[in-house]
């Protein structure tokens, strides 16, 4: 891929996956900055991956083409105020936000007019070369910047563009906040299965290689659909469709809906608000 000199903004877990994703595909360190007023997860990135590091978002900011913003939301504008007038504006770089709930327009205020912007929304198995990556941008953010974004998300895992910019807030509830869901499933059922007298590491075992495996059958069978892979499972009469029967009488899927339209309104929320 192109190698922009490329500064993060906050150094906290996203930064580490995408850095480290970006390392193996082999972007060259020396061509990369990292930012974060705590100077410990700075050494550590130093350490692992031969990276520049600064306590002065002004001097990693200055010294590259392109940004990631990689804070929390809620300190997106005391993070970019500061760094807006000591550089006097962001001239032509490309500013690359991977925060949930900040809009671009809302971005475009928080820079100072800025509008070389472009919004992702990647998630946590990034670290593990297995993200997914949501991205947008506006009509005018030209070929090159959308594919050098693209290529940056792909050394972590896979990407898709959404054309509208809310579609963002939908691939938070898909995928963004999505593996914090399959966790609480498999706590529940780690749970359950302690109950009946496994070991927690038992639990876990049966649990995680099931989850494993299953998620690889869906990868390994795109011919499929994700009902006939679970009727591949459900013996007629037997234990399957006594578990899965049970589920529908809960009403799994409006619980699932439900869960997934909360996310989306968090997100608006936050786009209101911050
Ligand atoms: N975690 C997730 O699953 C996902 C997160 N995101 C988004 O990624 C962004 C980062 O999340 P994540 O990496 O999890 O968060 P972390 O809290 O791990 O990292 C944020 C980092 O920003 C640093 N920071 C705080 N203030 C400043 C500042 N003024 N200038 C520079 N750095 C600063 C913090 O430093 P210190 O700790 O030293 O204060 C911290 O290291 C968020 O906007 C989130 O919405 C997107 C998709 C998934
Ligand atoms: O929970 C959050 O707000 C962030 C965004 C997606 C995953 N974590």
């Amino acid at each position: 891929m192109e190698q922009r000199k490329l500064a993060f903004i906050g150094a906290g877990n996203m930064t580490r996956s995408l850095i480290s994703g970006l390392i193996q595909a082999g972007y060259p360190a020396d061509a990369i900055w990292a930012a974060n007023p705590s100077r410990e997860k700075l050494d550590s990135l130093a350490a692992d991956f031969g990276i520049h590091i600064t306590q002065d978002n002004a001097e990693a900011a200055s010294r590259c083409e392109a940004l990631v913003l990689a804070v929390k939301p809620q300190m997106m504008a005391a993070m970019l105020s500061p760094l807006v007038q000591s550089l006097g504006g962001f001239g032509d770089k490309l500013l690359i936000s991977i925060a949930a709930g900040i809009s671009l327009s809302r971005l475009e205020q928080m820079t100072g007019g800025h509008d070389k912007l472009v919004r992702t929304m990647p998630n946590t198995p990034s670290l593990l070369g297995l993200g997914m990556t949501g991205l947008h941008a506006k009509a005018h953010i030209d070929e090159s910047d959308r594919r050098y974004c693209e290529q940056m998300m792909q050394c972590v895992g896979k990407t898709l563009w959404v054309s509208e910019e809310d579609g963002i807030n939908q691939v938070i509830a898909a995928a963004g906040s999505a593996p914090a869901y399959f966790f609480l499933f498999m706590e529940a059922m780690a749970e359950h299965a302690e109950k009946q007298g496994f070991s927690a590491e038992q639990a876990r075992l049966l649990i995680q290689q099931t989850a494993l495996g299953a998620a690889h059958m869906v990868e390994a069978n795109p011919q499929l659909s994700l009902a006939e892979l679970r009727a591949q499972v459900t013996s007629k009469g037997g234990t399957t469709a006594e578990a899965i029967r049970s589920f529908q009488e809960q009403d799994l899927n409006k619980l699932v809906g439900q869960a997934m339209t909360a996310a989306v309104a968090r997100a608006r929320e936050l786009e209101a608000q911050l």
